[in-house]
């Protein structure tokens, strides 16, 4: 069935709608962060750069790291950014753009976030990498796709019994990562796993209070005592559970990692997040290599 043209938007040039870029300029494997910046440090490890596209807050870069092909995108930051990247990249791989069908075969990428975050748990220190075992979404994206399939039950029924969500807030629900892109990227000991949450934004909805008092002054110590199977929520950022969803509705592989930049138990920042961030990348991509 062909795809309207209000659906899905082509660019004069081929490219689709936001992200700009045409079918052969991504990587079976994407790495997505936030910050448009943490591109360039990404691709600056490249061997070489084929392809630089930018439109908005998402700037693109594809090449190879020792030989491996990558694409590294920038996200901006929350859920509804994700929405945007993670369905136009899987038109790219699966629908063909000229007869505007679905493609008969379709391809599995994998998307792995490079992140930046802040741990609520107090053994987890500024400077150390978490890789998600599951998102936890507090963003509510996913309820607008039949995603009941992909949404881990057990833990969202555990979180939910767990949490006294207001009402008028959106049902946090969980989604696991991928689990040989996990093992992947936490072969080493220096490397925290855990469940991730996912906010929609970052200071009130964080548990952050400036000015503005927050409705649930509970809410992040509710957080730190959720303890399911062993499994505890060890991080906040605000893109993951979309990440994890939408990839696992579609076909797709998905994992995070982020650096650990602030500590809220402790309430103390990196003094060099620049220097953790640059430390994730080199990690991550060597690990991506041997994929
Ligand atoms: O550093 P990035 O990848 O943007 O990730 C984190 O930083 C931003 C908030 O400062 C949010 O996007 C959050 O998820
Ligand atoms: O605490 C933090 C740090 C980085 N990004 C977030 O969303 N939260």
């Amino acid at each position: 069935m062909k795809i309207k043209e209000s659906e899905l938007i082509i660019n004069p040039d081929g490219s689709i709608y936001h992200v700009n870029l045409r079918p052969e300029q991504i990587a079976d494997t994407i790495i997505t962060v936030g910050d448009p910046a943490r591109v360039e440090r990404v691709a600056a490890h490249f061997d070489k750069v084929e392809t630089k596209v930018q439109k908005r807050e998402f700037y693109t870069q594809t090449g190879t790291y020792k030989g491996k092909r990558l694409t590294v995108i920038s996200t901006g930051i929350g859920t509804d950014n994700i929405d945007i990247v993670i369905n136009e990249l899987d038109a790219l791989a699966n629908i063909d753009l000229t007869t505007r069908e679905v493609k008969k075969d379709l391809k599995s990428l994998n998307f792995v976030r490079i992140g930046t975050s802040g741990s609520i748990q107090k053994d987890i220190p500024v400077d150390s990498f978490v890789v998600s075992e599951k998102g936890l979404g507090f963003d509510g994206l996913l309820y607008y796709y039949e995603a009941e399939k992909v949404i881990n039950q057990t833990y969202t029924a555990a979180i939910n019994k767990h949490l006294k969500i207001q009402a008028g807030k959106a049902t946090p629900y969980m989604v696991d990562g991928s689990q040989d892109l996990i093992n992947l990227l936490s072969q080493e000991d220096k490397v925290y796993k855990g469940i991730t949450g996912t906010n929609v934004g970052f200071y009130g909805p964080q548990g952050r209070v400036l000015r503005a008092k927050v409705s649930d002054p509970d809410f992040i110590d509710q957080l730190v005592t959720f303890n399911y199977e062993d499994k505890k929520v060890t991080n906040l950022e605000m893109e993951t559970s979309a990440i994890f969803g939408l990839s696992k509705l579609l076909g797709h592989r998905a994992v995070a990692i982020n650096a650990i930049i602030a500590n809220r138990a402790n309430g103390n920042f990196s003094e060099n997040p620049k220097k953790a961030v640059d430390n994730l990348i080199r990690y991550s991509l060597n690990k991506l290599a041997q994929l």
